[in-house]
């Protein structure tokens, strides 16, 4: 199976380095572009894989292709495909914020069966650790969808959701490691105000979270709550602190910054 990848940033790289560290595919199967071919050849380079010189090539070469460029170029991209999608039985998948299976298929007027795969993916994915959620077209076969499970099982966990759950999923798993981030730079920033190296203060923060996020994954009836009640000790240390962040509405303000994300994304379906 060859699978190809029109645009080759963040996110495409971080899968195909998962996809080949995985051994899922091989890099020999896989192809990529970007905005340039010296570019393009630059970063299969680096990555072990394929690059081509048109979208078009790429088309025409792969079996299954992955539209990871901007939400923005998406219309330019699809629009250059459309005389090959009227004849080449080609599933494509989509991992852009805010465009629906409908808007995709907007973009192919040259074949109204034009198989769209959504899938929203995290950067995580690089390290295997990815949660991604996937939703189909009516025109894309069982063992299709299947497939794109495999590519995405292969860089962490799926969710087969319902495209309406999309933009949630989005804010609670797309965007999260950005929040997840600051919330570590902010710890380490508070571990260097009161002494640490800000290097040796950002590996114990990651450490931390790490570990909590390990501990809960592997607790099975314990909530977040449960949890927290046996970090803090009666009049200790650790419920000042959470008095403290909620003092300053921690919870409230995490559930704007997600509710914010889900507004964003409808704003680019508009
Ligand atoms: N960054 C993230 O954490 C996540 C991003 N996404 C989605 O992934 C998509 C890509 O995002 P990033 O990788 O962050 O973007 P990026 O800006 O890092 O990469 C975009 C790539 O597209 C290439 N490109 C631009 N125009 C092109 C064209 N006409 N033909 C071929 N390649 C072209 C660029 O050279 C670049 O390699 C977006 O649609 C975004 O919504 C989804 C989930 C998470
Ligand atoms: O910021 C964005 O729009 C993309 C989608 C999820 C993560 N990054």
């Amino acid at each position: 199976m060859k699978i190809g990848f029109i645009g080759a940033g963040n996110m495409a790289q971080a899968i195909i380095k998962g996809l080949v560290a995985s051994e899922t595919v091989t890099g020999d199967a896989i192809y990529l572009t970007t905005s340039t071919v010296e570019h393009s050849q630059e970063v299969a380079g680096q990555l072990g894989v394929h690059a081509l010189a048109s979208n078009e090539e790429l088309a025409k070469t792969v079996d299954y292709l992955i539209l990871a460029v901007k939400p923005g170029v998406i219309p330019t991209v699809l629009t250059d495909l459309s005389a090959i999608l009227s004849t080449k039985d080609l599933p494509i998948i989509s991992i852009a914020a805010g465009l629906t299976l409908a808007d995709l298929a907007n973009l192919v007027p040259t074949n109204p069966q034009q198989k769209f795969i959504r899938v929203m993916p995290n950067m995580n994915v690089t390290v295997r650790m990815g949660v991604s959620a996937i939703t189909a077209n009516t025109f894309v076969e069982e063992q299709e969808t299947f497939t794109a499970q495999t590519i995405f099982d292969a860089v962490g966990s799926t969710y087969l959701i319902a495209e309406k759950d999309f933009r949630n999923f989005t804010s609670l798993a797309g965007c999260s490691p950005a929040y997840t981030y600051l919330f570590i730079d902010a710890m380490s920033r508070a571990g260097v105000k009161n002494g640490l190296p800000k290097a040796l203060a950002t590996k114990i923060a990651t450490e931390a979270v790490m570990g909590s996020a390990a501990l809960l994954s592997a607790t099975e009836d314990e909530t977040p709550w449960d949890l927290i009640d046996k970090v803090c000790s009666p009049g200790g240390t650790t419920v000042a602190g959470l008095v403290s962040l909620e003092e300053d509405a921690f919870t409230a303000t995490v559930i704007r910054a997600l509710d914010a994300t889900i507004k964003r994304d409808e704003e680019m379906t508009k």
